[in-house]
């Protein structure tokens, strides 16, 4: 089988804090178009490796290239200027701002001026750039199914809600490559399945998502591949199915006793 050329290209990434090695010479392959999961235990390194892609952290070694282009030393707004966005695992809006103009913010990425007037609340013009920002937070709004709500203060969302906000701001800034770290962490499970259809549905839109998650059964549901790190260390990678049957990823989950994260442990047998 042929693949495309990849997306995200990870390579040899390492990242040490002190003399603690947090991610050591990890690789990975995001295909175009797939929907690409990082698991592992509690403190794998998920989260580090996505500080590093996205530019919040600087790896101690090892580079980053999006579509062939080094991404790695480059600022998070501008990595988000060449196409890579991605979310927090504690959300981060902007509360006092309507839903409405969270997601114009994301739009203006690439309007820095309209993003000024809009933080200081001068009042500007309704250009005609300004018109179709608001038209496609609008739809984005509906995407992720908070039309109804564009009005309301960020901070009067409810957790589920404020995530899928956090999500359509980050579409608007049209990326190729979206990131989402624990996008269903706290959900209830209708809240999940939410998720995880809308999770597809951006996937089946045309962006690749590359998302870190400890809810396997969401995972093991919604991925194309898995990378699954374990004390920093990428130790295996394929399919759900590959994955879920592989004895390096049960003993790393199972072979935990300190692990108090039973449904994890469990899930992961299914
Ligand atoms: N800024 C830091 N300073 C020191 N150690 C850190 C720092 N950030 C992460 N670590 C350590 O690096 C290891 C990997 O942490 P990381 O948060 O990347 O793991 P994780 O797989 O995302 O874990 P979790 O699933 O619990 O979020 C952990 O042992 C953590 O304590």
């Amino acid at each position: 089988m042929t693949h495309a050329p990849a997306l995200l290209e990870v390579q040899d990434l390492s990242r040490s804090f002190g003399g603690y090695q947090a991610v050591s010479e990890v690789s990975l392959q995001v295909q175009p178009g797939t929907i690409h999961a990082v698991i592992g235990p509690n403190g794998a390194g998920k989260t580090t490796l996505f500080n590093i892609v996205s530019g919040v952290l600087p790896p101690s070694a090892g580079r980053v290239r999006l579509q062939g282009r080094e991404l790695t030393g480059l600022r998070p707004d501008r990595i988000a200027r060449l196409g890579l966005v991605r979310t927090f695992q504690g959300v981060r809006l902007f509360g006092a701002m309507s839903v409405l103009e969270n997601v114009q913010t994301g739009r203006f990425i690439r309007t820095r001026s309209d993003l000024a007037a809009m933080f200081l609340r001068l009042p500007f013009r309704e250009s005609r750039q300004e018109g179709a920002t608001r038209r496609r937070a609008m739809e984005l709004l509906d995407m992720v199914g908070l039309a109804g709500q564009h009005a309301a203060r960020a901070s009067d969302l409810a957790l589920a809600d404020q995530r899928r906000l956090e999500i359509a701001r980050a579409l608007a800034t049209e990326p190729r490559l979206l990131l989402l770290d624990e996008p269903v962490a706290g959900m209830n499970p209708v809240e999940v399945n939410e998720a995880a259809q809308l999770i597809g549905r951006i996937r089946d839109s045309g962006i690749t998502v590359l998302l870190t998650e400890h809810h396997m059964s969401l995972v093991m549901a919604i991925s194309d591949r898995i990378t699954v790190l374990n004390h920093g260390r990428r130790i295996a990678e394929g399919s759900p199915r590959e994955v879920r049957e592989d004895p390096l990823v049960l003993e790393a989950y199972l072979g935990r006793e300190d692990d108090e994260d039973e449904s994890s442990r469990e899930e992961v047998l299914q």
